[in-house]
Order: structure tokens, then C-alpha cells, then sequence
């Protein structure tokens, strides 16, 4: 479904209550297949979650997880460790292209048994549950933080515990953050100093309910909406100040674009006057990679120049996002740079008209391009694509005013 999308309006005023974060989700369904005396509030609608759930609950035989990346690699941490079971977890086109040799190399110097089914170092992977008994165990820490939180996750349940060692510079740190927050949260003991995290061995938990903050990388799309309008006033729930999810850190890169945050009770209200704005901006993303797309077309539709750096996780997401951005923002009339882990954008000062954004079957193409509506009519191709991380997301735009047809 291709959807055309425009707004005329210059001053946008909304309430909406944003889904779960999918990252928070993921991870404590994990745990609450581990311990099932945990419950959940809030859990995210996303696609991503709803295959997690689903896997977890069929337990056996074939799984296909389509998109989702953190329900690949916890799922293959989880499946394991479980004794007695056997699957095979494949995913869509584009997952069979994403590695997963350093979390797999790891699981099986733990002495899982684990095979790939097609090319080595990538999904499907055939996995035969049984009980591991090292407690110790390296990785490197620069390609992707989910494998790190894959083994987090399993840690506690192993008998003696598990120590992981991390090697070379650590990428996407907050998400290992959140996952150690969320055991201490359920009552699992670890700790994670330098480059060694420690989780504790935790034989069994005491009901605890842990409820889900709202996704903020699903907040970045209303933060450039906020940005790019000349006056709002968003109000978006639940959110909490202090977060465990590191694309919070929007409230403070979004102060660039003239974008304030307020905190109040379990909402934040995004508030944009007319103030003075930056030129450019520099910012480095290695802790915020899912937020790179949005900020670089806040920037695009501002005339911007824009320098976003640390960004070399992005080509292994749902798409090569770096080249993604470049071409759709070469379409509108952008000069766009970009390196392994760089992406330049020169400053911009008018749009091309009845540009079709393609997509890639990536919810982040999407969403990050909508808010452009704001300056040009343009039409975003396969919108359904959303629904991988934020299903309800073009009915939120239409209480925004956006007309979508
Ligand atoms: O652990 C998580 O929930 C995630 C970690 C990040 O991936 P990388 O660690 O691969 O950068 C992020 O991009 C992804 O959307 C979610
Ligand atoms: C990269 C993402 O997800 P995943 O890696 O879990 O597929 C994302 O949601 O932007």
C-alpha cells in the first residue's frame, strides 16, 4: 500500500499514547519464560513482540520471527538453553542476511548445539535445547549489543551464573544497560563494569510485575514533527524521566531543533515556540543507532547541514539504512555523503515535489519520512511496513492532522 501524506496545519496539538517499547518487551518475555512469575503492563503491539510472544508460546518446530532481530537472537539464546526442545527459527529475505556467527560461536563454546541450516553465520539456524555448563565466555561487543543481551538474558538461569568478557569498543551500551536494569528490576543480581558483565545464577524469582515505559524511538517521530512545525504542543504517554531506554536521549538532541521536553506525571510534552534554532547539527549515534534516520530528515526538512556519526551498525539493520537514507534524500534535491559509519548531509534549501519514498521493508524508512509532510506533499511506499515496531502509527498521524489517502 502506497499512502500520500500531507499537513498544512502550522501549529499541531496532540495527546496520544504511544505502545510499549519493543525493546523492554522483548526482553522481559524472555525472562518470563524463564520465570514465570513475572508479569507485564503495557507490552508492546508490535509485530516484533507479537513474534516473540508467539515463538515462545509454540516452543517447538519451525518458527519464522519475519523481521524482528531482537526476537532472532534472543530467541536462538533462549532456545538453546531449553532442554528437550528442537527448532528451527528462520525469519524474512533480509534476516537471512544478518549475522549472527558471534552470538552462535559463543552459544557453542558454552556447548550449545546449534547448526546453520543454509549459510554459515546466518538464519535459519537449527537449535537442539540442552543444558550448558560453562560459565565464562568472550565476545566482541562492535557489531551488535543483542548478543550481548542474549546472553544476558539466559545468564541467570545457567547453574553457576555466566561471565561475559567484551572485546574491542562497545556498540548501542544503553541496550546492555536496559537489559541488566530489567534482571535487577525482576530480581536477578549482576553487574557490568568495563568490559565484563556478571550475572548472577537466580534458581527462581518472587512475583514481581514490571510495567513497560512507552517506546521513545517510536516518540523520535513526533519529536521531528515538533521540530520541523512552526508551533506545538505534543503530549505523549508513558513516559518517565528517568528511562532505560537510551533513545531518550532525544530530549536533549531535539533542544537543537527548538524542541523542549516537559516531564509530567507519566507524560512528556513536546513543546516547540518559536525560538532560535542551530544551523547544523554533529552528533555522534554509536549509543542511538534507530534514531538516525529520523534526526537526518528533521534536518532535511529544516535546510540543515547535518553530520550524524557512529553509525556503522545501520547496515546490518532491516536495510542498509545508510544507503537507504542517501537515496530517498537525494530524491527531494539533497546533497547526501556517506561513509561506513558517517553520513553527511548538506544544507538543502528547497524540496522536490511528488517524491515517492521507498521503503526497503523498513518500518524506520517510513515513519522517519512522514513527518517531511509537514513541509511537501510526498507518498511513502509500502506504509504497512510500520507495523514491525509501531502498528497504530498512521492513525496517531491522522489525530495530528496529516491527511493520508
Ligand atoms: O537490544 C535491543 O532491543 C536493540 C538493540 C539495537 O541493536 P544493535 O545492538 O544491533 O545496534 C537497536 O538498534 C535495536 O533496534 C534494538
Ligand atoms: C534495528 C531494529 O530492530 P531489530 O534489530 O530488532 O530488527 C529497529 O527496530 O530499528
Amino acid at each position: 500500500m502506497n499512502l500520500s501524506l500531507s499537513n498544512k496545519q502550522s501549529e499541531i496539538k496532540a495527546d496520544l499514547k504511544i505502545t510499549g517499547s519493543k525493546s523492554e518487551s522483548n526482553r522481559l518475555l524472555i525472562l518470563q519464560a524463564l520465570y514465570p512469575n513475572i508479569q507485564i503492563e503495557n507490552l508492546s503491539n508490535s509485530d516484533d513482540t507479537t513474534v516473540l510472544k508467539k515463538a515462545l508460546e509454540k516452543g517447538n518446530g519451525l518458527i519464522d520471527i519475519h523481521h524482528a532481530g531482537t526476537a532472532m537472537r534472543f530467541l536462538t539464546a533462549y532456545f538453546a538453553t531449553k532442554e528437550g526442545c528442537e527448532v528451527e527459527i528462520t525469519g524474512s529475505k533480509r534476516m537471512k542476511e544478518r549475522p549472527i556467527r558471534l552470538l552462535v560461536d559463543a552459544l557453542q563454546r558454552m556447548g550449545a548445539d546449534i547448526q546453520y541450516k543454509d549459510q554459515v553465520g546466518y538464519p535459519p539456524l537449527i537449535i537442539k535445547g540442552k543444558k550448558l555448563h560453562v560459565d565464562s565466555v568472550r565476545l566482541k561487543a562492535n557489531v551488535s549489543s543483542q548478543y550481548i543481551s542474549a546472553l544476558m538474558l539466559i545468564g541467570a538461569s545457567l547453574p553457576s551464573g555466566l561471565e561475559i568478557i567484551l572485546e574491542g569498543q562497545i556498540t548501542s551500551t544503553p541496550y546492555i544497560l536496559m537489559t541488566l536494569e530489567l534482571l535487577q528490576q525482576v530480581g536477578i543480581k549482576g553487574n557490568f563494569e568495563k568490559d565484563r558483565i556478571f550475572i548472577e545464577p537466580t534458581q527462581k524469582l518472587e512475583p514481581v510485575t514490571i510495567p513497560v515505559e512507552s517506546d521513545w524511538s517510536s516518540a523520535s517521530y513526533f519529536y521531528s514533527i515538533a521540530g520541523i512545525s512552526a508551533s506545538a504542543e505534543i503530549r505523549l504517554s508513558n513516559y518517565r524521566k528517568s528511562s532505560k531506554q537510551g533513545d531518550s536521549c532525544l530530549a536533549e538532541i531535539y533542544k537543537h531543533f527548538g524542541v523542549h521536553t516537559i516531564f509530567e506525571e507519566n507524560s512528556i510534552i513536546l513543546k516547540k515556540e518559536k525560538t532560535k534554532r542551530s544551523l547544523r547539527i554533529n552528533e555522534d549515534l554509536r549509543n542511538s543507532p534507530d534514531i538516525a534516520q529520523t534526526i537526518a530528515v528533521t534536518c532535511l526538512a529544516l535546510g540543515m547541514e547535518c553530520k550524524l556519526e557512529g553509525l556503522h551498525t545501520l547496515k546490518i539493520k532491516e536495510t542498509d539504512r545508510l544507503q537507504a537514507l542517501k537515496n530517498e534524500m537525494q530524491k527531494f534535491g539533497a546533497r547526501v555523503k556517506i561513509t561506513e559509519d558517517c553520513l553527511h548531509l548538506a544544507p538543502c534549501d528547497s524540496l522536490n515535489e511528488e517524491v515517492l519514498v521507498e521503503t526497503y521493508n523498513d518500518h524506520r524508512m517510513a515513519m522517519s519520512f512522514a513527518p517531511l509532510a509537514l513541509k511537501i506533499p510526498l507518498s511513502i511506499e509500502d506504509a504497512n511496513v510500520v507495523s514491525k515496531s509501531y502498528p497504530d502509527f498512521w492513525e496517531d498521524l491522522k489525530k495530528l492532522d496529516f491527511q493520508t489517502q
